[in-house]
């Protein structure tokens, strides 16, 4: 088990970037961290890998505990592997090389046997021998994972690990990257503002704010529960509405995602201002009472035309 207790952390003593985290993963599951740019991600994947000291609090795992460069003269846990944002590549030396880069050369057919496997995994067989300067962002972060699968490691902790890859790739390697971890039993943190990295493939999602754990849960209890607007935000689209149009007697706004929403006989009147053409459904855009709304649809709708939105 991954545990982190109680971890306070600041760069600079009068400013706590982390506040008294805690976290427990088990063997084999991934969590993914996610929370707004600047809310400590990374530096809570930093502890977790023993680049950073904890000023206060205690990380373990497997009973062993995690300890930052003052204990240790190379720091970094050998059992784990961080992947950060910038890729820590050999820019002067071909993929397939940077991939091998920690594997054994004694035996040199299961060495390239395991490389071919990751360079496959990752879809970038075609260029093996391709220096890595000569890669574009996503290529060079898909040779990154493969260099950061290569030992297996126990603990894998990743960075925004598909920020630079194509669209069209993405949901390719997200699968296939799950798959591996999956087989290989590694415990994953991943640490993401997308919510696609993680939605679909998580066992656990923490949701960091200010430096703090503000929700942890499953993917759907998370996506579910509207509570907490930054939350919400976080995982996917929101309409924020007057619970009275709903006929709610709360002063408050309530969080609506627009497949909760739908267009009916009845309901509060809006404009409709624009259709967005999503493949599977419209999203359409409706003014009501100068609010910007959101609902879905099977069909676009005539702008400037009133209708009726009700909850599902
Ligand atoms: N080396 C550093 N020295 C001082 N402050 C830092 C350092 N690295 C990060 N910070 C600060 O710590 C806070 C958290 O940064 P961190 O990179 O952990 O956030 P993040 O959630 O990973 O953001 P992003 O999603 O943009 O990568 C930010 O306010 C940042 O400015």
């Amino acid at each position: 088990m991954l545990i982190v207790k109680g971890v306070d952390f600041g760069y600079e003593p009068s400013r706590l970037i982390l506040k008294n985290i805690s976290l427990e993963l088990k063997k084999g599951s991934v969590l993914g961290l996610m929370g707004e740019s600047g809310s400590g991600k990374s530096t809570l994947l930093r502890i977790m890998y023993g680049l950073l000291d904890a000023t206060k609090g205690h990380l373990y795992w497997d009973g062993t505990e995690i300890l930052g460069p003052k204990y240790h003269l190379i720091p970094g846990m050998p059992f784990m592997k961080y992947l950060a944002q910038d890729f820590d590549l050999m820019p002067y030396t071909s993929v397939e090389e940077n991939i091998g880069q920690f594997l054994s050369n004694i035996h040199k057919a299961a060495k390239q046997d395991r490389v071919e496997e990751l360079l496959n995994l990752v879809d970038m067989s075609e260029f093996a021998k391709t220096k890595v300067k000569l890669l574009s962002g996503g290529q060079m972060q898909r040779v990154a994972l493969a260099k950061a699968l290569a030992l297996e490691p126990q603990v894998l902790l990743l960075d925004e690990p598909f920020s630079h890859i194509d669209h069209f790739r993405k949901n390719e390697l997200r699968r296939s990257l799950f798959a591996y971890v999956r087989k290989k039993k590694m415990t994953v943190v991943i640490a993401t503002h997308h919510i696609d990295d993680v939605l679909a493939f998580a066992d656990e999602i923490a949701v960091v704010k200010d430096g703090a754990i503000m929700a942890t849960g499953t993917p759907k209890i998370l996506y579910e529960d509207m509570r907490s607007l930054y939350v919400a935000r976080l995982l996917g689209e929101v309409n924020v509405l007057p619970a009275h149009w709903f006929g709610i007697d709360e002063k408050e706004d309530i969080y609506l995602r627009p497949q909760q929403l739908k267009i009916s006989a009845k309901g509060i009147t809006g404009r409709v201002k624009k259709n967005y053409y999503l493949g599977t459904h419209y999203v359409i855009e409706v003014i009501i009472e100068e609010r910007t709304v959101y609902v879905n649809n099977a069909e676009p709708l005539i702008e400037d035309t009133f209708i009726c939105i009700t909850v599902v």
